[in-house]
């Protein structure tokens, strides 16, 4: 392992060091006088031990000084005046040969640790000089140091000095070691959580694989190697389809699990040298080099396809997605990461676009209408928050009497250089961007509060069509929106319809059953839209409890030309009734197809014949006229 740098001690936690480590060699070194004392007082030398106790005052006395003042205060005060005593009886006694030598070398120790290093520096002079001056009077003849007797008296002081000195450099040397450790210890968990940050900042939480900011990296790697080697690479964007329905009805645990289930499936289809990364929701992206002809990549989107389409089994449900693949080849589209990135997004929506479940190669066209799709998304934004949008209202006609009973509201948007956009073109957009939900909500208080306006004109009976996107209902809280602007407005649920697609009803999901069955609680009334271009799975018609069926016009509008288109409407009108459904034929535009609608049993129509979607104001005419009509007026 490297050498790792030490974590350097804070100030308190070095003032508190050396405060304990100065008690502790206090506690050491008074036990070691006591001892000495006591020794001294047997043997009759009362001097010393004089001389020894008020040295253990003074140590006491500094201790007091350095916890309570200041701690290099004490600290000088403890060892000048345990040198002083010592060089006191080097000169008083042995001199050179003096047992109280011994200690000089612990006081030398003891400073190193607790005092600071002017200190230490001066008691070493000091030391030097009291040594060198002994030595050099002895030998001058100016004073005589007598030789003490080497008995057990003597004896037992050194033994004192050394067991004093040993024990307190045994105390520092433990303390030293232990701080080491920690510190170690300590560094080597910074070093961990340094490790781990960068792993976090280059890997998707959830199932570890390279996020964008490696994906970028180990691109700029693979492209580097490509050109060395003159070789294609391919950057794959991959987009789960419905996978947001999975998060929404099942939980996020769920999802996350998927997630990371799926992660693993992609793993296993993919060749070693490709790479995986993650660029969060349900967007994978692969990174695969190396390949000579594009045949290589058809068949690596093939494998992911099937790879992914097979089922996943969590927490006892069987989750089976598919997904959209949109792929970038380098280095014909472009050489740097972001660029093949956008490419490969652009393919990958028109795919989406396509129907989903495919693979698209990125090409020139895809680029420019991708940035004329951002630009009206954009655009769309704006127009939500101005007053660009507004609806038009569709009637729609019972056939028996040619009574207005309804009408559809459908959105508009007038764009400010464009002119009027099909919501064909940007209901679409609003669902990618996820702006259909504020628009939705829109369209619904509008439409709910102008029919409100109605009833208070008089026109009691009409109700109103509302068209709602998947992506509303997947949100969780669509019930609740409708229950509030049903309350706000005061209309009663009976006169609001909500038109849902086919599809939308095939995703078994128990949230959305829950949503739905709430709000025909509310008396709402549930439509099926463009009935018959769908899947014709009838189940679910029961199961959501569905009141209307709107005939798809590309049936209705050639009804009396097309044997066969006559014959699904009857198929559709006859089912229909006997699941008491009521029927709606959209797309009417002839009085010739009102007819026959009629005589095929068909109770509602809409369409042309009768009038375009058109502004309120035009609508409420329509409604009185055709009032007038049936009382004869
Ligand atoms: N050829 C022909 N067409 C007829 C006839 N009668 C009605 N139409 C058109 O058929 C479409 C009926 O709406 P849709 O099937 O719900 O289809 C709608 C609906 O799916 C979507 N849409 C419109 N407004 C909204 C909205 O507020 N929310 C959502 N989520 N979707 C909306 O846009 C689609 C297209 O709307 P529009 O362009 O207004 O087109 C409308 C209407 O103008 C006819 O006799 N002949």
């Amino acid at each position: 392992m490297a050498s790792r740098p030490l974590k350097p001690l804070s100030a308190d936690q070095a003032l508190a060091f050396k405060l304990d480590k100065l008690r502790q060699i206090l506690i050491a070194s008074e036990f070691c006088l006591l001892i000495v004392v006591i020794q001294r007082l047997l043997l009759g030398s009362w001097q010393t031990a004089l001389i020894l106790t008020v040295l253990a005052l003074i140590l006491g006395l500094c201790y007091y000084v350095a916890k309570y003042g200041r701690l290099q205060v004490g600290a000088a005060l403890f060892l000048t005046s345990l040198t002083i005593t010592t060089s006191y009886f080097m000169w008083v006694y042995g001199g050179l040969n003096d047992e109280a030598l011994l200690v000089f070398p612990a006081i030398l120790i003891f400073s190193a640790v607790i005092a600071s290093y002017g200190l230490l520096v001066l008691l070493l002079l000091y030391m030097l000089g009291t040594v060198m001056l002994l030595g050099y009077i002895n030998e001058a003849g100016l004073y005589t140091n007598e030789v003490p007797a080497r008995d057990l008296s003597s004896a037992f002081l050194t033994c004192a000095i050394l067991v004093m000195v040993t024990f307190s450099v045994w105390l520092l040397s433990r303390d030293l070691r232990n701080l080491l450790e920690k510190l170690s210890r300590e560094n080597l968990r910074v070093m961990e959580s340094k490790d781990e940050i960068s792993r976090l900042y280059n890997h998707d939480p959830l199932t570890d694989l390279p996020n964008r900011r490696l994906a970028k990296e180990l691109f700029e790697q693979s492209m580097a190697l490509a050109q060395r080697e003159n070789s294609k690479f391919a950057l794959i964007f991959l987009d789960l389809d419905h996978f947001k329905a999975i998060n929404d009805s099942l939980g996020h645990a769920i999802g996350d699990e998927f997630l990371k289930k799926m992660a693993q499936r992609l793993q296993s289809v993919l060749r070693d040298s490709d790479t995986i990364c993650r660029f969060g929701g349900d967007e994978f992206v692969i990174l695969s080099q190396n390949f000579v002809d594009d045949t290589q990549i058809h068949q690596l989107a093939q494998r992911i396809l099937r790879g992914i389409s097979r089922p996943f089994y969590i927490n006892g449900n069987e989750l089976v997605v598919s997904g959209s693949i949109g792929i970038a080849l380098g280095p014909n589209d472009g050489l740097s990461f972001d660029e093949l990135c956008q490419k490969a997004d652009a393919a990958m929506y028109s795919c989406k676009d396509k129907g989903r479940n495919n693979y698209c190669f990125y090409n020139q066209d895809m680029n420019q209408s991708e940035q004329e799709v951002l630009q009206l998304t954009q655009d769309l934004r704006q127009a939500l928050s101005g007053d660009q949008l507004c609806l038009h209202y569709q009637p729609k006609v019972e056939l028996k009497t040619g009574n207005i009973v309804g009408a559809e509201a459908l959105v508009r948007w007038q764009h400010p250089q464009r002119g009027w956009i099909s919501p064909v073109e940007f209901i679409p957009l609003a669902e990618r961007a996820g702006l259909i939900v504020e628009l939705g909500l829109w369209v619904l208080e509008s439409a709910v509060s102008q029919c409100k306006r109605w009833h208070e004109l008089g026109y009691k009976n009409l109700s109103v069509s509302v068209n709602v996107s998947a992506i509303q209902l997947r949100r969780g809280d669509f019930e609740l929106q409708v229950k509030q602007v049903l309350s706000q407005t005061g209309l009663s649920g009976e006169f609001l319809v909500l038109e849902l697609t086919e599809s939308l009803l095939l995703d078994v999901q128990h949230s959305l059953q829950m949503c739905l069955q709430g709000l025909r609680e509310q008396g709402v009334i549930l439509a099926i839209d463009d009935f018959g271009t769908g899947y014709c799975n009838l189940g679910y018609l029961q199961r959501f409890d569905v009141n209307m069926l709107k005939v798809d016009r590309s049936f209705v509008s050639k009804i009396n030309q097309s044997k066969q288109d006559e014959a699904i409407v009857r198929a559709i009108i006859q089912m229909a009734h006997s699941l008491n459904l009521e029927i709606v034929a959209e797309g009417v535009e002839t009085e010739e197809v009102a007819e026959q609608l009629r005589l095929l049993g068909c109770e509602k129509g809409q369409g042309f014949y009768w009038s375009r979607p058109c502004p309120p104001m035009d609508f409420i005419e329509l409604v009185v006229k055709s009032s007038a009509t049936t009382r004869g007026l």
